[in-house]
């Protein structure tokens, strides 16, 4: 808590636009009711005005650089900032404590911290004594697992590209060097070997992050009684299956579908007729097919490596994986073509059935089942369904073959250390099923954090009577309730998946009924523009989702849709709408961006009906990112002006009702060489 008075000398933050906090000092003393603080930033003086809260206060230089930030005599952001900045500029050190906590910075680049002789230094000793480090979590969890005969759990969790599949496998190869055995192909070998194939079917070039986990992992090593582990066991969650039919600019599809087709040309890959990546539309949407510093066939040498020492046979052998590979870059509606030929050839179907029911769906009305046409947006809605459901398919009969070659030979493990490497908390512009999924998980995580950390702590403190004044902690329940409880979130998507003519507005409608209405919720709200679109206010931060579904009741996934407001612009009235709203936007320049942003991602989409229209789209596109690169130097107002001055038809623009680049009418040439050239 804060002193009441100051004294002039002392040292407070204050938030700035570029650093986000600075430090200042105080020029004469304060006592509360004084109202203004003189602060020195800099060489300058600053009179600020206090209307309830002192600004934070700053640390003692005795504590600059501590290894923990709970050592601190004020902990809040600044500090926690401040301290983890100083420690990794001038300590060089990227770990920090708090608590029980290791804070992992990522450095980017590779540091001589994970030798050998680092996990041997870190081996055997108490936490307390040695720096932060990731070592020193593993060495904890396997001490406290051997000494209390109890199972340990390592969380990872932090943003995209933070750091966290390193960190886990920088603990997985630490257990492998504690808890290892002496003979070849051993277990701790094939625990490490599953690596290469997770990331292979399970890892994506992002904006972010080269190699990005699209899923959640939590792997149990199991250890017998001598401490050395005996066998694994992973659990996967929540597979981007999006990504399989949408890349975004950018940004790639799983690795193994480039690892495959740059490997197209190897004797034992010809019967899969592959072609380079930039020929599928699975794998071209997001422009460039290839990572700088990737060779994807290597890649693919290293993954059927570690199949052999998995004792899984060559990797043909492990075929599935081709046929989903096929499965994802052939499916197309074209009735001759030779896609869906090779696809239905490599599956075992019939070509015929599959084309009919690609195209078609069964309705069962009032005892007797028709068949009907679907139109070409369902066909093609349908064809993706498919792609993303023998994917996920595959994916899981891998990790299920995985996991049956990491099972304990000789006996079941008597303990388990299991490492959580998940997805952290994510918000975006367009929030999704998927990100709601994320957070959801996020927040029974941070549950668990709390009762962990605060709960059971001070319930044991108060046990053995130790003298101790509670600590409140925000506890996240009631928005759990909200959305796993009865009537909640989750129980109303049910619902509406069961209703036979279920959609977004009317699922949308029934929350903003019980949680607006009957039974308000603090952690829900409506945004104030739309009917499909809500809020749910998490410990983290708040986030609107807008999920879309797709027919059959699937919800859809981030990917396509977010970059189609509303999934809508072939609605003239809404795209009217889209384009009010970008005019209104006007005096919020974060919001034209991202609006500029999303026409520019909705073009990329669309198939232009003519050659000026295509021209005029690629001029509005190329302008448009031209111009959003520039903004790096903070000018937006001026962004909006150029915009117009440059491209003046730009909020006038008024699409006829265009097709979407994946309709069926529209040649897949037309395509690949439109999106190519954008
Ligand atoms: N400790 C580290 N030392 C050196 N480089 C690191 C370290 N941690 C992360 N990196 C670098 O950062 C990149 C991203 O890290 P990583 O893939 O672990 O992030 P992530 O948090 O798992 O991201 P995502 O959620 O997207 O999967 C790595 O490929 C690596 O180059």
């Amino acid at each position: 808590s804060s002193p009441l008075f100051l004294q002039k000398g002392a040292c407070v933050w204050v938030p700035d636009p570029e650093a986000v906090w600075v430090s200042a000092q105080l020029l004469q003393d304060f006592k509360p009711g004084d109202g203004l603080l003189l602060l020195k930033l800099g060489d300058v003086q600053h009179p600020v005005s206090v209307p309830s809260d002192l600004p934070p206060l700053g640390n003692p230089d005795i504590l600059e650089g501590e290894n923990d930030l709970t050592s601190l005599s004020f902990l809040h952001e600044p500090a926690v900032l401040h301290n983890l900045r100083v420690r990794f500029l001038d300590y060089n050190s990227i770990y920090t404590y708090c608590g029980i906590v290791l804070v992992a910075i990522n450095p980017y680049e590779q540091l001589p911290i994970y030798g050998e002789e680092v996990v041997d230094a870190y081996s055997g000793q108490d936490m307390a004594d040695m720096e932060p480090h990731i070592f020193s979590v593993a060495e904890e969890a396997y001490r406290t697992m051997i000494r209390e005969k109890k199972n340990q759990s390592i969380i990872i969790s932090g943003e995209s590209g933070s750091g966290k599949t390193v960190s886990a496998k920088f603990t997985m190869r630490y257990f492998a060097v504690v808890g290892g055995a002496s003979q070849q192909t051993s277990v701790e070998e094939r625990v490490l070997a599953t690596n290469p194939i997770m990331e292979a079917i399970g890892n994506a070039k992002t904006t972010r992050n080269d190699n990005s986990s699209r899923f959640g992992k939590y792997i149990e090593i199991g250890f017998g009684h001598q401490g050395n582990i005996i066998g694994a066991n992973m659990r996967t969650y929540l597979l981007e299956k999006s990504r399989v039919v949408f890349q975004a600019q950018e940004e790639r599809n799983y690795h193994i579908f480039y690892q495959l087709c740059a490997s197209c040309d190897l004797p034992e890959m010809k019967g899969l007729k592959l072609d380079a990546a930039e020929q599928f539309r699975y794998t071209n949407q997001g422009g460039r097919t290839w990572i700088p510093g990737t060779e994807d066939a290597l890649e693919l040498e290293r993954v059927r490596n570690a199949f052999t020492v998995l004792g899984k046979g060559s990797w043909p052998h492990g075929g599935a994986v081709s046929h989903l590979s096929r499965a994802g870059l052939c499916v197309s509606l074209q009735g001759e073509d030779l896609s869906l030929l090779l696809f239905s050839k490599l599956l075992g179907v019939e070509r015929a059935q599959m084309a009919h029911w690609l195209c078609h769906r069964r309705l069962a009305v009032a005892g007797e089942t028709l068949v009907k046409p679907m139109s070409g947006q369902q066909a093609s809605e349908a064809r993706d369904a498919l792609a993303k459901h023998v994917y996920g398919q595959l994916f899981s009969w891998t990790v299920g073959q995985l996991n049956a070659a990491l099972r304990a030979q000789r006996g079941a493990p008597v303990s388990f250390i299991g490492v959580l490497d998940i997805y952290g908390f994510e918000t975006f512009d367009r929030n999704s099923f998927e990100q709601f999924c994320i957070n959801y998980a996020n927040e029974k995580l941070q549950q668990q954090f709390n009762l962990h950390v605060f709960q059971l702590e001070q319930e044991e403190y108060v046990r053995e009577g130790l003298p101790w004044s509670r600590i409140e902690f925000s506890d996240n329940q009631p928005c759990i309730a909200l959305i796993e409880g009865p009537l909640g979130l989750l129980d109303l998507l049910d619902e509406e998946c069961r209703m036979p003519k279920g959609s977004d507005e009317s699922w949308a409608r029934k929350l903003y009924d019980q949680h607006l209405n009957h039974h308000p919720s603090p952690h829900f709200s409506k945004p104030r523009m739309s009917s499909t679109a809500f809020i749910v206010s998490h410990f983290a931060d708040t986030v609107r989702t807008r999920p879309i579904r797709m027919p059959g009741g699937a919800l859809s996934l981030s990917g396509l849709n977010s970059s189609i407001p509303n999934g809508s612009l072939r609605s003239g009235k809404r795209a009217h709408r889209e384009h009010k709203l970008t005019v209104g936007f006007q005096k919020s320049p974060q919001r034209t961006f991202r609006v500029l942003l999303q026409i520019v991602k909705v073009l990329t989409l669309y198939t232009p009906h003519s050659d000026f229209e295509e021209r005029v789209t690629l001029n509005f596109i190329r302008t448009v990112q031209r111009l959003l690169k520039e903004r790096a130097d903070g000018q937006p107002r001026q962004l909006l002006l150029d915009v117009h001055r440059f491209f003046p038809v730009t909020f006038s623009y008024q699409p006829p009702p265009l097709l979407r680049a994946d309709q069926l009418t529209i040649p897949d040439s037309l395509k690949v060489s439109f999106l190519r050239r954008v």
